[in-house]
């Protein structure tokens, strides 16, 4: 019984909706009646529940007044919603393999013996990837684990081509960085094992002496494709010309090079190819020479390329809150958004990142509240805000959720640090909370640094998206096929990614409404004045950080008071 006082409401928040049909003004005063301390909290939610089933209000009639603004930004636990969600996961991609190449011959009346008329195999299948606004999670592809393009079509008789295979398209949600963790690209092998033989001799000039046979080109059994009925006995290695050269199709010059490395930050008109289909095989007209006019053979489509890659989203919000747990993230986020994140009088009540949008103009297109007239461009009309999961000291020794969740307010244009005046000095959490934010920035840095060693030669860049007309020319040989060269790729800009002090910042002080805080908030306000001014060091401790315009706020977002003053400050930083 005591476990089910204690964690059931937790865990298992639908088996605890009977207070959902308790009477409001009961709601209202079991709400009020919460205390502020967790253990409190949980013991006080513990007779709650209980007097509130014991009590036999279940019978009651459901009460079907609107939510008010004051319930909807201090609601039971059990009121939110919920979308899934995940952060990191990897897909292994198979680009689609070519089709066959056909064998056939022209039959008609009164022609003995026609010629050779056998279609071209389909390519196979390319694998795309698109940023598109409106997704929030990469929960989807975490579950395929693999993706596989559509083989190409054999070609047919009357030389008629087989049909491309089919395309996949991934859409992430804007934010998203890929890596790659392994590839395995038969047309890639097979170009540096020709080029091996050929430094070798191996190749040399064979088609000039037939005497010599080649063991890299010529035969190879498991390429061709032989004329239904043809006896194999028939063929002998010598009969079969060298086979073509590796080929891939006109679209592989648009894929990054390899490994690929993109961080998809703006939302994307254009896909950007990922893994190009392999080509199809040759029909038999290929093969016509002069001494063997009706070949019977063609060549086998060539095998897709597999990658794996790994995909991460960093969520870009225009402000990130940071906060302690139970600060009021959420309550705070509830009462400038229509999020229906959750909330809760205990720590870690949120477990992942939630988005919440401000609307500035109504829907109405005209900004309510001033936006900068110097900009060029539309005129800002909403921007988003992102909470995480609290932070507590030693966060970065992994305590509580860790630092992982800062990834998520990494980019953010604004941080607001959020601390609850009730709970202590203010100004020690705020100290805190930047602690933590350098040491997060630390192991960043430390981990692109690894990263970087890792990386062999050729890969210099981060490449950024960018569409496919501003790729280069491709490589053309002289016999006209076209070499993907990874040198000859589009060179893009490093991703540089700013040091998080260097961000306008604010202080969001909560809980104003709770006695004795007056003090507390004092303090807090002298304390970023003598920041601004330089007598005090920035809490990060760095040189260059942010020391203009600290603002601090106090509000109570669970009584929807001073919050309005937080929209204008945050518009007035992102602008300019
Ligand atoms: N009196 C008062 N209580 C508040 C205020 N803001 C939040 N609370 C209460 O503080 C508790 C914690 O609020 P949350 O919004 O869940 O806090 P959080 O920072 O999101 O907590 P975590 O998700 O655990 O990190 C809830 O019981 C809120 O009702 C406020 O301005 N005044
Ligand atoms: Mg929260």
């Amino acid at each position: 019984m005591a476990l089910n006082g204690t964690l059931m409401p937790f865990l298992y928040p639908c088996l605890h909706t009977s207070r959902g049909n308790a009477p409001r003004a009961l709601r209202r005063w079991l709400q009020l009646g919460r205390p502020t301390t967790n253990t409190q909290c949980l013991s006080t939610r513990h007779i709650a529940t209980v007097s509130s089933t014991k009590g036999g209000y279940e019978d009651e009639s459901f009460d079907d007044t609107p939510e008010s603004e004051l319930d909807r930004l201090d609601p039971p636990p059990d009121s939110y919603s919920i979308t899934p969600f995940t952060d990191r996961c990897s897909i292994v991609l198979h680009a689609g393999s070519g089709g066959h190449g056909c064998i056939s011959f022209l039959r008609e009346k009164y022609i003995e013996n026609g010629p050779p008329n056998g279609g071209d195999g389909g390519t196979g299948g390319n694998i795309y990837i698109q940023a598109v606004q409106g997704e929030t999670s990469l929960h989807k592809l975490a579950r395929r684990g693999i993706l596989k393009a559509g083989r190409g079509k054999n070609g047919q008789g009357k030389g008629q081509g087989g049909t491309r295979g089919e395309d996949i398209l991934i859409t992430v949600p804007v934010g998203t960085i890929v890596r790659e963790v392994w590839r395995h690209d038969p047309v890639a092998e097979e170009e540096v094992a020709d080029k091996r033989a050929k430094a070798m001799g191996a190749d040399a000039v064979f088609d000039d002496e037939p005497g010599v046979v080649d063991n890299t080109r010529k035969w190879r059994r498991d390429k061709w494709l032989l004329f239904p009925g043809a006896m194999p006995q028939s063929f002998t290695s010598a009969d079969f010309p060298p086979l073509p050269r590796p080929r891939r199709s006109q679209i592989a010059m648009a894929q990054p090079p390899a490994p690929i490395r993109l961080d998809l930050d703006t939302p994307m008109d254009t896909p950007q190819l990922l893994a190009a289909g392999a080509m199809g095989g040759l029909g038999n007209p290929h093969f016509v020479t002069k001494s063997i006019t009706r070949p019977k053979y063609g060549t086998k489509g060539d095998e897709g390329m597999k990658v794996e890659i790994q995909l991460e989203l960093k969520l870009l919000a225009d402000v990130g809150l940071v906060g302690l747990p139970n600060a009021g993230k959420s309550t705070l986020l509830r009462a400038i958004t229509n999020s229906r994140a959750r909330i809760g009088n205990w720590a870690f009540t949120t477990l992942q990142p939630n988005i919440g949008t401000v609307v500035l103009d109504n829907h109405k297109g005209r900004p309510l509240v001033p936006t900068s007239s110097t900009k060029k461009g539309p005129a800002r009309t909403n921007f988003t805000i992102a909470d995480i999961p609290g932070l507590i000291e030693d966060a970065h020794l992994d305590r509580g959720l860790g630092l992982g969740f800062l990834r998520h307010i990494e980019r953010a244009g604004i941080l607001a640090f959020v601390v609850d005046l009730s709970a202590g000095d203010a100004i020690q959490s705020l100290k805190g909370l930047w602690k933590e934010v350098g040491q997060y920035e630390l192991l960043r840095d430390r981990e692109v640094n690894a990263e970087t060693e890792r990386r062999v030669e050729e890969e210099k860049e981060m490449v950024r998206y960018s569409p496919l007309v501003q790729a280069e020319a491709p490589n053309v040989f002289e016999d006209g096929s076209v070499l993907f060269n990874p040198d000859g790729s589009r060179v893009l800009p490093e991703l540089k990614l700013p040091p998080i002090s260097s961000k306008p910042w604010l202080v969001v002080a909560t809980k104003a409404d709770l006695p004795e805080t007056r003090e507390n908030f004092a303090a807090l306000q002298a304390y970023l004045k003598s920041i601004s001014e330089g007598e005090t060091v920035h809490p990060s401790g760095k040189k260059n950080a942010w020391k203009k315009k600290l603002h601090a706020i106090p509000v109570s977002a669970k009584l929807a008071q001073g919050v309005e003053r937080i929209t204008p400050i945050v518009v007035d930083l992102l602008e300019n």
